[in-house]
């Protein structure tokens, strides 16, 4: 990466300090700026404060709530998404760092930067031990810590202990694949019952939803007035699958049950809270104003930003019961925060870990196992194998599709055969063929830009289908088949970033669907604002989502996007075949490095109390 003359020349940078960081491409113009002007309002002249407040500006931008000073010269190069192998820049450590204490020492005497009791808003920073924030990040992650510690310290709510006892027996049976191992179903069952919030975690296949679905019947089973649920995810995808998961799920309980939970519907978080693009407080719903419902279950929470998360609690009623579900090992949200990561922590016992995989048992599972574990050599012999669900195959960045090579060969087969299918039921005028077809496999990246990204594959995939397949992308810019990525939330519409789609005949006329849980979404393409083509997708925009058959492109084993958990996330998003196109050293690095995002939420959280009151003694 060189050094960024050109942006340079345009726009001044004062500090010698943040030009020299800024030069070795650790610091982004908007940091440097950003830093500066702060610095200007309280005329801070200690170069090393301006250092770590452009420094906590970078960090939220990839991710973290907060710097940790004691780590900040650990972090990777600034542009985490731009091509990354061999730099012309120096190394991280020839930069000069200050030295931790005194730097702690510059900031606490900053007028810039408040302690950790100060009032709220003070000042434009917040130190806490060694963690920096920016005021509206520390606002958030106190009101998320303190509407947590509020929610599991307040009594359990009221319930009739003998039906409960009852319909948990009823509603958790033993059973007899479990033999030996701690039905932790059960167990969350009665925590979601008797605690004012639980997180249920697991990964894919361990039951998440059939327990959402049973505990639902749970507390409709209770005598009294009938709960108000609500469900909802982060996307309209993810939305979609958790309705159609928890219809699925609930078809398979006692038709009395079935009957108490009719058909729930789902909505994306956003949709829940009301959201109001543009207008000041952006959410209808909030502490003055709170949802209604009884019951809030909250699915794929591990997309779930610091900023939402703190939204959703002002929302939900402090008496109400939030379920907060999802798989803590997945990537962290785009915007900044892991606050699942953060809240499953082994000290909070408001965690209900599932473990039994119910779903799969092969490969993928296997994989998906070693990779969150850690087993760097039992993902590579796994993948060695050469048979089976997974494997791994060489990539030359140079070469395109249908080159010969074994691993690209198959990428190339399933993309056409992705592509004929999208296209005949398209033709046919089948909308939910459609975008079964273009679920049935998905090309990810690490990358966006650059040539292991997104918008390379994108072209080169969409240019050799047509060059592959007679008559494909031959009509127009909306054509048949052409399967299409949300890119913008459209709340008019009930469309959402990451939804994907396709564009389809019907019998209305051309028209793109997006599937939903009971028929698919159909818009004339015209009202369609913000989307794009999606034959590739970064692994994040997948989350919510799984397919048939993933094709993942590793980046370069030096790749600071190639962390455990993208690799982890990749591969659990399908459920028969997953093919890696890199090298064995990207998997062992992938595997070695987990994503870190600094937070102070995990180590303030105190953990909650023991659930105890007017339950009486529930056992599970
Ligand atoms: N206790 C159980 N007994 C028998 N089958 C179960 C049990 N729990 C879950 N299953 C089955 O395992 C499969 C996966 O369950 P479920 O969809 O609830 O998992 P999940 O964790 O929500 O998965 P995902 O995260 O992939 O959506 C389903 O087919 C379900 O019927």
């Amino acid at each position: 990466m060189s050094a960024p003359t050109t942006e340079l020349a345009a726009v001044e940078v004062r500090s010698p300090l943040l030009d020299r960081f800024h030069r070795a491409g650790v610091l982004g113009l908007a940091d440097v700026h950003t830093a500066e002007g702060l610095g200007r309002m309280v005329r801070e002249r200690d170069e090393r404060v301006l250092l770590a407040t452009a420094l906590t500006v970078r960090a939220l931008r990839n991710g973290s709530v907060c710097l940790d000073l004691t780590t900040a010269s650990d972090v990777a190069l600034a542009d985490d998404d731009a091509l990354t192998g061999p730099t012309d820049t120096p190394s991280l450590e020839e930069l000069p760092w200050p030295a931790v204490d005194a730097w702690l020492e510059a900031c606490r005497g900053s007028a810039l930067v408040a302690g950790p009791d100060a009032p709220p808003a003070d000042r434009p920073l917040r130190l806490s031990g060694t963690l920096l924030y920016l005021e509206r990040y520390w606002q958030q992650e106190e009101s998320v810590r303190a509407q947590l510690e509020e929610r599991q310290r307040a009594a359990p709510p009221a319930l009739d202990a003998d039906a409960l006892e009852r319909d948990l027996a009823r509603l958790f049976p033993p059973d007899v694949e479990l033999a030996g191992e701690v039905d932790h179903q059960r167990e969350a069952g009665l925590a979601g019952a008797t605690r004012r919030v639980t997180v249920l975690a697991g990964g894919p296949g361990t039951g998440k939803t059939t327990t959402v679905a049973r505990l639902l019947a749970l507390l409709r089973a209770q005598p009294g007035p009938r709960l108000r649920v609500a469900l909802a995810a982060p996307t309209g995808k993810a939305a979609a699958r958790l309705a159609e998961a928890v219809r699925e799920a609930t078809g398979r309980l006692p038709v009395e049950d079935q009957e108490r939970l009719g058909t729930l519907d789902a909505s994306t978080v956003h949709r829940l809270l009301g959201w109001r693009p543009g207008s000041k407080s952006r959410f209808r719903h909030d502490a003055t104003n709170p949802l209604p419902h009884d019951v809030v279950v909250v699915d794929e929470m591990s997309m779930v930003s610091l900023t939402l998360m703190a939204r959703l609690l002002d929302a939900v009623r402090v008496d109400a019961r939030l379920v907060l579900v999802g798989d803590p090992d997945q990537l962290s949200s785009v915007e900044a925060g892991a606050v699942l990561a953060d809240i499953s922590g082994p000290a909070q016992t408001s965690v209900v870990r599932l473990t039994h995989n119910w779903r799969f048992d092969g490969e993928i599972a296997d994989l998906a196992d070693a990779v969150r574990t850690g087993d760097a050599d039992r993902a590579v012999a796994l993948l060695g194998r050469g048979h089976g669900g997974v494997a791994l195959a060489p990539l030359d960045p140079a070469g395109g599709l249908g080159t010969g090579a074994a691993g690209v060969d198959e990428l190339s087969r399933r993309l056409a055969g992705s592509a004929e299918a999208a296209r005949r039921a398209a033709v046919a005028g089948d909308p939910a063929a459609a975008l079964e077809a273009i679920e049935s496999h998905r090309l990810l990246c690490a990358h966006r830009r650059g040539p292991y990204g997104v918008t390379r594959w994108n072209v080169e995939v969409e240019q050799w289908l047509a060059r592959t397949l007679p008559g494909y992308a031959a009509d127009g810019e909306f054509y048949l088949g052409r399967p299409l990525l949300v890119t913008a939330n459209d709340r008019d519409l009930d469309l959402w970033n990451g939804d994907t789609g396709v564009v389809t005949n019907t019998d209305a006329g051309l028209r793109a669907a997006f599937a939903r849980a009971d028929r698919p979404l159909l818009f004339p393409p015209v009202r369609l604002d913000a989307v794009q083509t999606v034959h590739a997708m970064t692994v994040h925009k997948a989350q919510g989502s799984q397919f048939d058959a993933v094709t993942l492109v590793l980046p370069p084993p030096e790749s600071p996007l190639l962390t455990r958990e993208l690799l982890y996330t990749a591969i659990t998003r399908a459920r028969e075949r997953v093919l890696l196109l890199g090298t064995e050293e990207a998997v062992r690095r992938a595997v070695a490095r987990p994503a870190s995002r600094a937070s102070g939420l995990r180590t303030r959280m105190a953990p909650p109390p023991a659930p105890t009151g007017s339950s009486g003694p529930v056992s599970a």
